[in-house]
């Protein structure tokens, strides 16, 4: 739908109490001094210390690994220890997101061109992000007390506060709009965003996915949106809901052991019988769950957003990279291993670090052996600056600089892998010929063993790198990769302030075939960790790779990437309060056995495979439950339900919601049943319909339209669907339940009362230069009838913000003066859903206190 998430076709959805956090202001600011009782006692005298913006192991450790060029060195510590500019981008694409582009740029950027004088100083001009496509993103630094001081920043902030909250623009860190940029994404695509969570990277491949949509049509693809983290993952779910998508499940899994869902047995064999043995492993390649794009925006040491978390200074030492690089190989070649042939995959990280970056891009390629190639994607992005991949670096541990893996310990090879050496080479390869001959293999094993070594063992790097004070030599000597790691992009802060990134993208040229010792290997761990599960007997705890992980993924995220994607997705409109709400629902949906059993609510990491706790994604296919809602809201034949709508319950009676799922999304389902149902979705399609409890209305039909649904299904309903005057609406929007008799316009009145009791749908509709009605740009909220009322489905704060969207504000009639009755009977308020009777409360509080 063209205006899906970008405030184009407005409804009444969440949006408004999602993105009720302060464009700029909502997000806990570690820069920002906490609120002084008078403002000018001295910084010291309040308490407030400056954050330490130093740190001896980070500048030697990456003065030393030649990140970046000596005479830049300067600049780039200064850069670091500067607050980030605020970013965002116009989502979407096309008409409407040239419209606002143009706005913007007409009423204020215009002005600013040449910068602005702020008591005598002139601050920097706003500026468009040169290499983001069509000129929709910008970044701006004005501090807040700047913006108290010039009008024309005070009017850009609310414009863009304003904008974020309806879903128009996205704030977003500059470079963390890149992966989805270099992935290419087409709306036919299958997408794979395997760390996914909080989701900002997720919300640019649904806008992608969408961008070509016509009113009640969906594109071919899919988004596969997946993480580790269940409460992420809860996050996720509530970020993405914006885009009102058909196409996506959110899935909660190790990325590195994703669902392949190949199918098993009898039907397996047959079909490849069917196929050319020769060509078995294309074969078994194209079965089963495969992608057009995946993203690997892995768990990371997060030193390249030091900016936005200057705590990360004080945490840092070099054995958060050491420590992460397993899982960030092991997530990768998964990734690999579920792209299809031809398709792209971007490997990412938020680190400077070449043992995350560079090593693991190395590994990759080696890993893969030559079904993928590291592609050269600088002229993709014209007006990005970057530095090319290192061909060179140095692993440090226990205060020693390493250059190959042969200078490793033996105590500490389960720690220090060959695979974060330039060349990749164990240091016990094996003679030529022999089992274990291939590198990769060797590498590999390592990379296993490391696993299973102890957190502890892994985890001292913070204390060596204190303790050092002594200047040791650097080898002189060191190793070179053969591999093509010039075309990974390193993005350095002082190139265009930004934060720092890493990116490589790579193509899958042929088949990948995992090495038949590597398969073994993963068998025996697998074994391993069965049986350790089987013999402590305790159903409830985790199985040890999940164990592992969870200590990999806390090592990787704490104080740093985690916590700050957590900030930002409560920036952008996750507050706690959203977060629990929507922990609810996820929770209702995949947590009930769970629940019922007894287990902890805020657990965080669940079982993989046949994972328990999670109820089923299950199609609906209750013929009276569908009939009842084709007849009722009149659907089109266009907008099929059967094999579309899914829920979480067995039980009809007791369903309370139902979700809409892209033909896409429905094929995955489908095969997830076929292969056993190893897939654990958190969350499928969009809520489309909700259980209505209003007795009168539940023999016509026992659901109404949620609101994230209403956009999808309004093209193709016929019926329970009226066209309001602005002023009526108007009225709908200040006052409580308003009867029939107080409409000005008796023709609505009259169609209100045509209308079958209980959910309907309001449109204020814009028309086009044809005069025909423009779904794309109208209003549309659910309403509910009663018997002499009628009230809108939609929050005091939703209706609000529509009143300003709408620019109807000005005009408010004394709503006291006109009389608007309450509901005459109990029954008609017991009529109205719960969801509402909140709602209709405060817009009551609204209307009497109007002048
Ligand atoms: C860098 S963040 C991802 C940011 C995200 N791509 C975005 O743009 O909003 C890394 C994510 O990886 C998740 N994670 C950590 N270990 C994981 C694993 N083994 N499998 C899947 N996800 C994992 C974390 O929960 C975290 O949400």
């Amino acid at each position: 739908m063209g205006g899906r998430g970008r405030g184009g076709y407005r409804h009444g959805n969440k949006r408004g109490r999602t993105q009720r956090r302060d464009f700029r202001d909502g997000r806990p600011d570690v820069w920002k001094k906490p609120r002084a009782e008078g403002e000018g006692v001295a910084d010291a005298e309040r308490g407030w210390q400056p954050f330490v913006t130093e740190s001896q192991a980070y500048e030697k450790y990456y003065k030393k690994q030649g990140v970046v060029p000596e005479e830049e060195w300067d600049l780039f510590i200064e850069t670091l220890k500067k607050p980030l500019p605020t970013c965002f981008r116009i989502n979407g694409s096309g008409q409407f997101a040239q419209d606002i582009r143009d706005q913007m740029q007409h009423d204020f950027f215009d002005y600013l061109k040449e910068g602005i004088e702020v008591d005598g100083q002139m601050l920097e001009p706003i500026k468009q992000l040169e290499w983001y496509p069509g000129q929709l993103a910008w970044t701006l630094n004005f501090s807040r007390m700047e913006l108290r001081k010039e009008p024309i920043l005070e009017r850009i902030h609310e414009f863009l506060k304003q904008e974020n909250e309806i879903g128009s623009i996205t704030r977003q860190e500059a470079v963390s709009m890149l992966p989805p940029l270099f992935l290419k994404v087409e709306p036919h695509h299958r997408v794979l965003d395997m760390c996914a969570a909080p989701g900002s990277k997720t919300f640019q491949f649904l806008e992608m996915i969408h961008k070509d949509d016509k009113p009640g049509c969906f594109p071919d693809g899919l988004v596969i949106a997946n993480d580790l983290d269940v409460q992420r993952c809860h996050l996720l779910i509530h970020q993405t809901k914006r885009m009102c998508s058909p196409n996506i499940l959110v899935t909660n899994h190790e990325a590195q052991h994703f669902p392949g869902l190949k199918k098993k047995g009898r039907e397996y064999a047959a079909e490849l019988k069917s196929a050319d043995r020769e060509t078995g492993d294309a074969v078994e390649e194209e079965m089963g769950l495969l992608f057009d794009r995946v993203l690997c925006d892995v768990p990371c040491s997060g030193d390249g957003t030091i900016r936005k978390a200057p705590d990360i200074w004080k945490k840092w030492h070099c054995g958060l990279g050491n420590g992460i690089h397993p899982l960030q190989v092991q997530i990768a070649m998964r990734g690999v291993a579920l792209l299809k042939v031809g398709g792209r995959l971007v490997y990412s990280t938020c680190s400077l670090n070449p043992v995350e970056d560079e090593a693991v891009v190395g590994e990759i390629l080696r890993q893969a052996g030559g079904s993928l190639e590291l592609l050269d994607v600088s002229s993709e992005m014209p007006g990005l600056k970057y530095r090319p991949g290192l061909k060179s670096w140095l692993v440090r541990d226990k205060r020693k600089w390493l250059t190959s893996a042969s200078e490793v310990n033996r105590h500490r090879a389960g720690a220090i892998v060959p695979s974060m050496f330039p060349s990749g080479k164990a240091w016990d390869q094996p003679e030529a010929g022999s089992a274990d001959s291939d590198p990769e293999v060797g590498s590999r094993r390592v990379a296993e063993e490391a696993d299973t070594e102890d957190g502890k063992e892994k985890d001292n790097g913070k204390e060596e790198d204190e303790a050092e004070e002594v200047e040791e030599e650097v080898p002189l000597e060191r190793e070179v990769s053969s591999l093509p790691l010039e075309r990974c992009m390193r993005i350095l802060p002082h190139d265009q302030n930004s934060g720092g990134f890493f990116i490589a993208v790579f193509q899958k040229v042929a088949p990948f075939k995992v090495h038949p010792k590597v398969k073994e290997q993963k068998n025996e761990k697998r074994q391993r960790n069965q049986f350790k599960e089987e013999s402590a007997g305790t159903k409830d705890e985790p199985a040890d790779s999940v164990k592992e992980v969870f200590v990999n993924s806390k090592y990787a995220a704490s104080g740093t990437v985690k916590d700050i994607e957590m900030e930002d997705q409560k920036e952008a409109g996750g507050t706690d309060e959203v977060m629990e709400a929507a922990t609810e629902e996820v929770e209702e949906l995949n947590g009930r056995s769970e629940k019922a059993s007894g287990e902890s609510r805020e657990r965080r990491f669940q079982q993989q495979g046949k994972w328990k706790g999670v109820d089923p994604v299950l199609f609906l296919e209750d013929e009276h439950v569908i009939q009842s809602l084709i007849t009722y809201y009149g659907i089109k034949d266009s907008f099929p339900l059967r094999g579309h709508l899914v829920t979480r319950s067995e039980d009809v009676t007791r369903l309370k919601r139902i979700y809409y799922v892209s033909t896409s999304a429905s094929e995955v389902i489908k095969l997830n049943f076929r292969a056993g149902q190893h897939l654990k979705m958190s969350s499928a399609g969009l809520k489309i319909f909700e259980r209505q409890t209003a007795k009168e209305t539940i023999e016509h039909c026992a659901f109404r339209i949620a609101s994230e649904g209403l956009p999808v299904l309004l093209p193709h309903m016929t019926k329970q669907i009226v066209h309001i005057t602005k002023a009526d609406f108007k009225l709908m929007l200040t006052a409580n339940a308003v009867p029939f008799h107080a409409f000005s316009e008796a023709d609505f009145a009259k169609s209100l009362r045509s209308l079958l009791l209980g959910c309907f749908v309001v449109v204020l509709p814009e028309r086009n230069a044809k005069g025909e009605i423009d779904l794309t740009r109208s209003t549309a909220v659910g309403a509910w009838r009663g018997r002499h009322n009628v009230s809108l489905l939609i929050t005091k704060a939703e209706s609000a913000q529509m009143l300003q969207r709408l620019s109807l504000a000005d005009e408010e009639p004394k709503t006291e003066e006109k009389e608007v009755a309450e509901p005459s009977t109990k029954s008609e308020q017991e009529g109205t859903p719960e969801v509402d009777a909140n709602a209709t409360a405060e817009r009551e509080v609204i209307a009497k206190s109007k002048p």
